[in-house]
């Protein structure tokens, strides 16, 4: 199995999937200068339902937050995509010290944590179906910043106390994750991958420029929760990120000047 160890992290993985090698891999190093501003490029329409809030589970490589998705009641529209794509999920990769965390990079700058709100195009009849598809997902990513303690994120770090080990899960209902989305919508936009195995180049990533705010007490709590199971040696989920992948000829367009 994969993980982000000295054994079996980012740099091992091309041994299982080879694709890690692909030409549209994530992340990437984002430089503003070097994105263009596409004047055709919509505001993201971002509108999720509460109800649709599940569960909160720990998967041994991060912990994500599950919706139902039998219906277009938590959606993206618009944006840089065409049609539909609903909300399966939301995760979040970050450090063991507030100096790194972050997948993308912002002209080499390294937040503490990125969060991802992952999204499939109801083209397809499933998630995991559209998973394999060059126009299958779409995952918009925050970066969040040291600062401010985040109320909306404390809701879901309430949580972490059932879900300390991998594979443990409690039921997390009435959450809206707009309320963890930045003020400003402003986007870069480019063609990649899943940034952990299997690493399917099915993504269209939209990076949110502005951040939202994380104190360092939340930061500490992140790193509370274990990659390891119950009865396991334990060890801490921290660095859970892959580092930026080479771009090889893509092109990144912003939705701002
Ligand atoms: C669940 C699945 C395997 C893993 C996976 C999936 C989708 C989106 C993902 C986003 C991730 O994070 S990231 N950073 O946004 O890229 C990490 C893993 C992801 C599908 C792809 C095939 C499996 O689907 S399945 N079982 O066949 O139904
Ligand atoms: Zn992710």
């Amino acid at each position: 199995a994969w993980g982000y160890g000295p054994t079996d992290g980012p740099d091992k993985w091309v041994s299982n999937f080879p694709i890690a090698d692909g030409p549209r891999q994530s992340p990437i190093d984002i430089l503003p200068g070097g994105a263009s501003y596409d004047s055709g490029l919509k505001p993201l329409s971002l509108k999720y339902d509460p109800s649709n809030c599940l569960e909160i589970l720990n998967n041994g490589h991060s912990f994500q937050v599950t919706f139902a998705d039998d219906s277009d009641s938590s959606t993206l529209k618009e944006g840089p995509i065409s049609g539909v794509y609903r909300l399966k999920q939301f995760h979040f990769h970050w450090g063991a010290s507030n100096d790194k965390g972050s997948e993308h990079t912002v002209a080499g700058t390294k937040y503490p944590a990125e969060l991802h709100l992952v999204h499939w195009n109801t083209k397809y009849p499933s998630f995991g179906e559209a998973a394999s598809k060059p126009d299958g997902l779409a995952v918009v990513g925050v970066f969040l910043k040291i600062g401010d303690a985040n109320a909306s994120l404390q809701k879901v770090l309430d949580a972490f106390n059932d879900i300390r080990a991998k594979g443990k899960q409690t039921s997390f209902a009435d959450f809206d994750p707009s309320t963890l989305l930045p003020g400003c919508l402003d986007y870069w936009t480019y063609d990649g991958s899943l940034t952990t195995p299997p690493l399917l180049e099915s993504v269209t990533w939209i990076v949110c420029k502005e951040p939202i705010s994380v104190s360092c007490e939340q930061m500490a709590k992140f790193r509370s929760l274990l990659f390891s199971a119950e009865g396991e040696p334990e060890c801490c989920m921290v660095d859970n990120y892959r580092p930026p992948q080479p771009l090889k000829g893509r092109h990144v367009r912003a939705s701002f000047q």
